[in-house]
């Protein structure tokens, strides 16, 4: 598969209002960091080694868990917004069994109806041989959608957790996996890996750094191009995530590594600049902070996207997307689900603007009295 769609610079679609313009366009060394070729294990790191790639899970990590089942037009204005808004990877979806995460039912149709932003990639999370037959079943039919898409593929470092997600042990699920990303390459489609669970488990306590390690490296092995640690039930401080990664690292290269960071401890955003500051180069994160995983009871939704920005900004870290654009949409899908916006950034950036327009409106009052 060519990659050398991320090797031109973002074009702002035409069309779009300044609000959604990127406000940083990536640069072309910002996508060589995720452009890794699909059939062989080597990787080019990017040009500008400060760029911290977001891969933006709201629409599948975070809508997966939340109550409300939205309609397949509110899904694929959430993933335009983003798109739009400059964020470089997103997960669209997932084609797992609908009786085990019927929030995610309709994918395809989403893929189908959703724009194609030049400079972004959409992610699919795909669990098994079923999931990668629906995928390339929409490839086929398709098939411009081939060099801008990717699978993900996900198991985890316990086995309890493993049986509760996929019914399957973490042997099993490997190799599960492993065929179906064989299969995936085989047809030209990227493969990125997940692993669950790598600090605590909800049902059974804390994670083995040693088989997170080796979950890992048998990810990277099978043909994955990049590997998302999963903090699923959101308990990891900056220590625990120090000492996961080290371990984890040793044995596994920190460029290829990505941190998935849940919020329920409101660590979210410490634990991913311990991530950047250890090495990684990729965090995955959520607008508004939605959702969390169905099968980790208790946890919150992952680490926001506008926090993530935010923490960023201002430092040598470059990341894509414009954060206004992002924090507006926060509050526009928070509207559609009827729940709060859980990103601190984007209630005190709406707060700012708030305060501005007031003090603009008493200025304006006070001209014309005079
Ligand atoms: C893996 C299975 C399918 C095994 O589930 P199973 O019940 O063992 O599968 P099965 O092969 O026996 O099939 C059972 C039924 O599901 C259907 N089926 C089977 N596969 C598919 C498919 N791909 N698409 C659509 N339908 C499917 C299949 O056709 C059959 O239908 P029936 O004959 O009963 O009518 C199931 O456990 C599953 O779907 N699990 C997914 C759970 C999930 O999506 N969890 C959330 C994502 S992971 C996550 O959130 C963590 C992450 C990645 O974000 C990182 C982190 O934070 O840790």
């Amino acid at each position: 598969m060519s990659s050398g769609f991320r090797a031109a610079t973002r074009a702002v679609p035409r069309g779009l209002s300044a609000s959604l313009r990127p406000a940083t366009a990536p640069r072309a060394s910002a996508f060589a960091a995720r452009s890794y070729a699909t059939t062989t294990a080597t990787s080019s790191v990017s040009a500008n080694p400060n760029f911290v790639d977001i891969v933006e899970v709201g629409p599948r990590d975070g809508l997966q868990n939340e109550k409300a089942i939205i309609p397949p037009e509110t899904k694929v204005e959430l993933v335009n917004r983003l798109s739009r808004a400059g964020l470089t990877t997103i997960e669209v979806g997932s084609f797992v069994s609908p009786k085990w995460v019927p929030q995610m039912a309709g994918t395809a149709e989403i893929l189908t109806k959703m724009d194609k932003v030049p400079g972004t990639t959409y992610q699919v999370l795909v669990p098994n041989d079923k999931g990668l037959d629906s995928f390339l079943s929409h490839l086929s039919t398709h098939p411009d959608f081939q060099p801008v898409s990717e699978i993900a593929i996900f198991t985890a470092a316990s086995e309890a957790f493993c049986k509760a997600n996929t019914n399957a042990s973490v042997a099993e699920s490997l190799a599960r996996l492993a065929k179906v990303t064989r299969r995936a390459l085989d047809h030209g489609v990227r493969v990125r890996g997940y692993v669950s669970v790598v600090i605590t488990c909800p049902y059974s306590g804390q994670a083995d750094y040693g088989v997170v390690r080796d979950v890992t490296k048998e990810l990277f092995e099978m043909g994955c191009y990049e590997v998302s640690l999963g903090d699923t039930t959101g308990t990891g401080t900056p220590t625990s995530v120090s000492e996961m990664l080290e371990i984890v690292s040793a044995s596994n290269p920190i460029h290829k590594l990505a941190g998935h960071f849940h919020d329920t401890f409101g660590m979210g955003v410490a634990n991913a600049m311990t991530a950047v500051n250890a090495g990684i180069r990729t965090l995955d994160s959520s607008v508004g902070g939605l959702g969390g995983c169905p099968y980790s009871p208790g946890a919150t939704g992952n680490v926001a996207t506008e926090d993530i920005l935010y923490a960023l900004q201002g430092s040598k870290y470059e990341v894509p997307g414009d954060l206004d654009a992002i924090a507006e949409t926060g509050f526009w899908i928070s509207e559609q689900l009827g729940r709060d916006n859980a990103s601190r950034v984007g209630k005190a950036l709406r707060a700012r603007k708030l305060r501005a327009q007031q003090q603009e409106a008493a200025a304006a009052k006070g001209r014309s009295k005079l």
